[in-house]
Parts: C-alpha cells; sequence; structure tokens
C-alpha cells in the first residue's frame, strides 16, 4: 500500500512526464526554425517568463540575426507554447494574402485573451457580423457623426482635462481613458449615455480587468485555469451592467423597428442601429447587442489610449513642432470647419502620429495567425498546423534598409512632398496629384495600409476600425494643440518610455505631462 505522499509523487512525475513528451513532440515539428532564447524543457520555461517581461528585446535580436527569415520564441501566449515571428516586408505580404482557411486571425486573439474564459464560450463569434459593421456602416457614417465627436471631444477635455492658468501636472494615460471612452461611445451609443460615468466606467475597468485575468490565466496550469478563471473575471457583472444601461436603449430600437419598419428613416444613426440592420432576426436581442458593443468597446478604447497618450508625450517633448501644427490646423479650421474633411488635410499632423505610431505603437508583434493547416512560406518557411505566426512590426519600423535614420524622431517624414522622393527603392508618392480629392489625399496616411508600416496590421484582417480612430485621434489631437500648452515634467526633452509585455506594448501608466491655458 502506497502511502499518500507516494501518490502525490506518481502524480507529479507522470504529469511531468507527460508535459516532456508533449513538448519534445512539438519542438519537433519546429525544429527548422531558429530560436531566440532557450529551447530546452526547463530553459523555455525560462525564456517564456523573458519574452513576458522584455520580449521586445528578443525580437530585436531575432530581427537583427534572420533578416528575411523567421525565428521563434518560448511564450505563454499562445496554446502550443511557441510564437514563430516572420521578419521583413516580404513575409509580412505572405501573411497579408493568406487565406483564413490556412492562417486564422481571431484564433490567437481567443487564446492570447484566455476568450473562453474570460467572454465566456457564448460570444458572439469573431466572424461575425459586427465585422461588417465595422467596416461598412460604421465606417461610411464617420463623416456624418464627426461633428457630434467633436462636440464630444471639446465637452469632455473641458470636464476632464479643464485648461487652468497655471501648468497643472495629469498622469496621461488615466485621464485619457475616460475621454477616449466618452467620445467614442458619443459615435457607438449617443447622448446621453456617452456621458454616464458608470456606464463608460464598466467599460474600461472590463478592459483592464480582462488582461490581467487572462494573464493571470495563462501563467496558471491548465488544471487550475477554471478556477483562476472564476475568481479574476468579471464578464458577467459586466454584461448585467450594460443590459442595465443598454436594454431600454435596444427594446425601444426594436419596438420602432417594428412600429415603422426597418428603412425608418427616424433611426438614431449609431452602432445599436448599425449592428441590429445587419443582425438575422433571432440575433436581435438585447443580450447580443450588448455582446457586440462590449467586443467593440474592448477593441477600440485602449488602442486609442495609448495612441493619443503616445502623441502627447511626442508632442510635450518637441516643443518645436507645436507651432507649425497649429497653423496647419488654424488654416484648414478656418476653411473647412471642423469635420472629417478637415481631418483628411492635415497633413503635418498625419504624419506627426504615423511617425509616432512607428516608433512606439500598441504591439511588438502583429498580425499575428494561427495555422489551421500547414501554411509555407514564399522563402520555405513551414508554419504546421496548430501554431502561431506573427509579424516583427516593433523591430521592423525600426529597419534602417526601410526607414531613414529610423532612431531618430522625424515627424516630416510622412509628409506627402517627402513621399514623393525615391525610399528603398519604390516611388511612394502616388498621393498628390490631385489636392482638391480627400481621397486621393488618403493614400498614404495613418489610416493607409503598407506591409512597411504595420500599425494596424495587414491583409482583410487589418483593423476596421482604424478610419474612426484616427479621425477621432486627430480631432482630439488638434483640440489640445489649440487650447492648451503642455510640457514634460521638467522640461524633459525626450518622451518617457513604455512599457511591454510579451507582444504587446503601451506607454507608462504614471507618466505625466503639465497642461495649462494656452498662451501663444
Ligand atoms: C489607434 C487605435 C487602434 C489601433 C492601433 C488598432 C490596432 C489594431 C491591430 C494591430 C489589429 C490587428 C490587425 C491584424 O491582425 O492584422 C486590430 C484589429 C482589430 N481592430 Fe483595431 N486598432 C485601433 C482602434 C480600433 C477601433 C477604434 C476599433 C473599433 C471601433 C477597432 C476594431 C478592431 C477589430 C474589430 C479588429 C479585428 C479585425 C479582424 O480580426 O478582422 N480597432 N486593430
Amino acid at each position: 500500500m502506497l502511502s499518500p505522499a507516494a501518490y502525490v509523487g506518481l502524480a507529479v512525475a507522470g504529469w511531468l512526464s507527460y508535459q516532456w513528451y508533449w513538448f519534445r513532440q512539438n519542438l519537433k515539428k519546429v525544429s527548422a526554425i531558429p530560436t531566440i532564447g532557450s529551447d530546452g524543457f526547463i530553459g523555455s520555461y525560462l525564456s517564456a517568463w523573458k519574452y513576458f517581461v522584455s520580449g521586445h528585446k528578443m525580437i530585436e535580436e531575432g530581427y537583427r540575426k534572420y533578416p528575411g527569415g523567421a525565428f521563434k520564441v518560448a511564450t505563454f501566449e499562445t496554446p502550443s507554447r511557441w510564437l514563430i515571428i516572420v521578419v521583413g516586408p516580404k513575409l509580412s505580404d505572405d501573411i497579408r494574402k493568406a487565406s483564413d482557411d490556412y492562417l486564422a486571425s481571431n484564433e490567437p486573439t481567443i487564446d492570447a485573451l484566455q476568450m473562453d474564459y474570460t467572454f465566456g464560450t457564448d460570444r458572439p463569434h469573431t466572424a461575425a457580423h459586427h465585422m461588417q459593421m465595422f467596416s461598412r456602416p460604421m465606417t461610411r457614417n464617420i463623416a456624418a457623426r464627426f461633428p457630434d465627436v467633436q462636440d464630444e471631444v471639446v465637452n469632455s477635455f473641458k470636464e476632464l482635462l479643464p485648461a487652468s492658468e497655471d501648468w497643472t501636472s495629469y498622469t496621461v494615460m488615466e485621464t485619457i481613458l475616460p475621454i477616449v471612452t466618452r467620445t467614442s461611445n458619443c459615435f457607438f451609443v449617443g447622448l446621453p449615455l456617452c456621458r454616464n460615468r458608470e456606464y463608460c466606467l464598466t467599460l474600461e475597468q472590463f478592459a483592464v480587468r480582462l488582461m490581467m485575468s487572462a494573464y493571470a490565466i495563462t501563467l496558471s496550469p491548465s488544471f487550475f485555469r477554471p478556477i483562476v478563471a472564476a475568481l479574476t473575471t468579471n464578464v458577467h457583472t459586466t454584461q448585467k451592467k450594460l443590459r442595465s444601461f443598454l436594454g431600454p436603449i435596444i427594446q425601444d430600437r426594436l419596438r420602432m423597428y417594428e412600429d415603422s419598419g426597418e428603412d425608418n428613416e427616424e433611426k438614431p444613426n449609431d452602432m445599436i442601429t448599425w449592428l441590429l440592420d445587419l443582425a438575422s432576426e433571432d440575433l436581435r436581442t438585447t443580450e447580443d447587442v450588448v455582446a457586440r458593443l462590449l467586443i467593440s468597446n474592448f477593441a477600440a478604447i485602449h488602442t486609442t489610449t495609448i495612441s493619443l497618450s503616445d502623441v502627447l508625450f511626442h508632442l510635450a517633448a518637441y516643443q518645436e513642432y507645436i507651432e507649425p501644427l497649429r497653423s496647419e490646423i488654424d488654416s484648414v479650421i478656418s476653411t473647412y470647419g471642423w469635420s472629417k474633411e478637415s481631418m483628411v488635410r492635415l497633413h503635418k499632423l498625419d504624419s506627426f502620429m504615423k511617425e509616432v505610431g512607428r516608433m512606439r505603437g500598441v504591439n511588438n508583434v502583429t498580425s499575428q495567425r494561427k495555422a489551421l493547416r500547414d501554411f509555407t512560406f514564399s522563402n520555405g518557411v513551414v508554419v504546421p498546423k496548430g501554431f502561431t505566426v506573427g509579424i516583427a512590426s516593433s523591430a521592423q519600423h525600426y529597419d534602417s534598409t526601410i526607414y531613414e535614420e529610423p532612431e531618430l524622431f522625424n515627424p516630416n517624414r510622412f509628409l506627402p512632398e517627402r513621399l514623393q522622393e525615391k525610399h528603398d527603392g519604390r516611388n511612394l508618392a502616388t498621393s498628390t496629384e490631385n489636392d482638391n480629392d480627400p481621397s486621393s489625399q488618403v493614400k498614404h496616411q495613418m489610416v493607409s495600409l503598407d506591409t512597411n508600416y504595420i500599425l494596424f496590421g495587414v491583409g482583410r484582417h487589418a483593423c476596421p476600425g482604424r478610419f474612426f480612430a484616427v479621425n477621432e485621434l486627430k480631432g482630439m489631437a488638434a483640440y489640445i494643440l489649440l487650447n492648451y500648452d503642455l510640457k514634460l515634467p521638467n522640461d524633459e526633452k525626450v518622451p518617457p518610455p513604455g512599457q511591454h509585455f510579451g507582444s504587446a506594448r503601451s506607454p507608462n501608466p504614471s507618466a505625466k505631462i503639465l497642461f495649462r491655458k494656452r498662451r501663444t
């Protein structure tokens, strides 16, 4: 008869043997791809921790060592425990062109965010009608709704970042987050709900809690995950709260459909209508609309907050660019007013923001895809079924064969007239032929996709919210430039460094900027 301790010992030994066997089998499938860090059984576990705290450095190392190739890192973010990272625009283009049958875009998000736990298994499928909603009615209605959103930008800043005569210090991320939530929700659900602090707080806290919960679940052994999830996630309370705010509005909207038909011109022009219009009859429910609004907010508010915060840190550090930006904004707004058309014409501001996105951004590895069957890149690298692959976006944005003096912050880098010049053997100038046609001006602006510039990803799964995000960001940055002076504490001339968690990046959440009412 064995003692209880012996049973425990046997169970642990069995579990470790299984882990070792599984590890060896997995590693064999990707052994042709070089590793940054260790590929030993214990060593890779330590490397995965290293990737978690300083993944960007490992990515830079891989990018330098394997130009035009691929490398792998051990990570907790994927079920295979490996992330394959491709280097350079050619292989990024292979990802852009790959069909969903080979490389799935939603699976890495489901894995990294532990969505089965954090959103629940009955969440709306990522490839469902809300994806069409982003690229069709939402994007088409940016111009029509821009004035409302800009009004809310003004109201939010006045209330949450009041311009005082004296320099006042603000913690940037925590100040910007509620402003972004409110203005984004002005577009998504309109007034008065977008001004309801409890509604906005529910959305903000969900995203923060979800990220923490996803990390906690990812770092736990699989048999503990349901317990960790139960202790850390808040999706059910969040949805319940959101249903209490949104339920009456959605029910009113459904009554409107019943009474006056679907083509009723009086329907409010917001995300609730756009979702209901695209939904099949059985999905026209409060639960479904709430779940899709939650996913939309999750995708929108933190990415936009990070991006605006980075822009502000750069404006505060590089004061010499403020006046030229102000004079561009004055001249465009005095001719075209506060409109989407004006935002397209703010070339200097666009180039400034695009340069910030190049040097900072929200991801170190972008456009992650999971192979649903073996996928072969144009250079012969094979990603076996079940493994995740992504683009070394942050390292690529510092590649001197693509960007001249990549370490230099050059906010004029993406100005249309500069893009006339030959760059990397390609003439990128195609956008300025017709200065009166805003659509031709967009071609090389921040929203445009390019395998050299991967802030918003590549291909058909590139960010469908980027058109709204960039217009909103420009509206907010323009408002700040016209109404505030800003500077870094101690008149620092370098933006504060950001922080990295594996494949993700954000500014330092405690970094500050001093603001005062504009004096010049
Ligand atoms: C500056 C702000 C934003 C940044 C930097 C950003 C960045 C990204 C990136 C890198 C991706 C992955 C693309 C790929 O896999 O190739 C993505 C996907 C996505 N984004 Fe954004 N995003 C932003 C704002 C928004 C907003 C405002 C919305 C919605 C209103 C949104 C909705 C989405 C959705 C739904 C996807 C998934 C697309 C798919 O899988 O087909 N994003 N975003």
